[in-house]
């Protein structure tokens, strides 16, 4: 293997000569020539509104396709998987945690964190009890209370819902977490509390966290900060 080569396996997140456009954008949103992020790193990612980052995001889940360039995620290259295969991969292997959270509506709160379980037999060979009983333990450790789980996401709170939203990227042990702005609709104790629960939980298990906001109060609690402009080259190169 060479150097580059080792590089990719050893990250989390790899990102070569990337471009991307949204359709009838009229321009460039994202080049990023080159981002990397080890494995079991926490980044915190930040930049003005409209500036690219959740566009970001969704190509490192694999969700959008580039126009260019490589994006190697957990050492696999999203490019060199179909559509479905890619989708399996997701599943396994990517958590995430959006502003909107996502949650099915008329299923429990429980049903919603055991979701990833039923469309991924890595996340469930990874558990070491049975899902509900995992399920339970990161609910409790994300101060859900137990009544709580059999009760519709539709019937939670917004903060509740943003738990039960963690604890789903979190079941199985996913090698990635993607967080984008998920502790919007907190109050400021309730921000820092759901960040410690989702760093120790990260922690203890070795995902590495993708964590974008705009919150820099948030940030001291991260290994590295990137602002996206800083990797993302719109407008930067030479006229050709
Ligand atoms: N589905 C879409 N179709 C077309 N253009 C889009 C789409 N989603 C986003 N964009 C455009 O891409 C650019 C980047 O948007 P993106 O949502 O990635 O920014 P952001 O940095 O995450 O913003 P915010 O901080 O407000 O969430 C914006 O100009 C936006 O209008």
């Amino acid at each position: 293997m060479d150097d580059d080569t080792n590089t990719r396996e050893a990250s989390a997140i790899a990102i070569a000569d990337l471009t991307f456009a949204w359709p009838g954008a009229g321009g460039v949103c994202l080049d990023v020539p080159d981002f990397k992020v080890s494995r079991g790193e926490r980044v915190f990612m930040h930049g003005p509104s409209g500036s690219g980052k959740s566009t970001l995001l969704s190509l490192v889940a694999g969700v959008l396709e580039p126009g260019a360039g490589r994006i190697v995620v957990l050492g696999q290259d999203l490019a060199a998987l179909s559509a479905r295969a890619r989708d399996r991969y997701r599943a396994a292997n990517i958590g995430f945690v959006f502003q909107m959270f996502n949650l099915v509506p008329y299923l429990t709160a429980l049903d919603n964190i055991l979701l990833p379980c039923r469309f991924s037999c890595e996340r469930v060979s990874r558990l070491e009890v049975p899902a509900p009983a995992e399920a339970r333990r990161l609910a409790e450790r994300l101060d859900l209370e137990a009544g709580l789980l059999d009760r519709p996401a539709s019937e939670l709170s917004v903060g509740q819902q943003q738990r039960v939203a963690a604890a789903r990227a979190l079941i199985g042990r996913p090698g990635l977490v993607i967080a984008d702005e998920p502790t919007s609709a907190l109050d400021a104790d309730r921000q820092q509390r759901f960040l410690d629960l989702l760093l120790a939980e990260c922690d203890a298990a070795g995902t590495t966290l993708l964590f974008v906001s705009h919150d820099h109060r948030l940030s001291r609690r991260f290994e590295r900060l990137v602002e996206l402009r800083d990797i993302n080259h719109v407008g930067r190169r030479a006229p050709g």
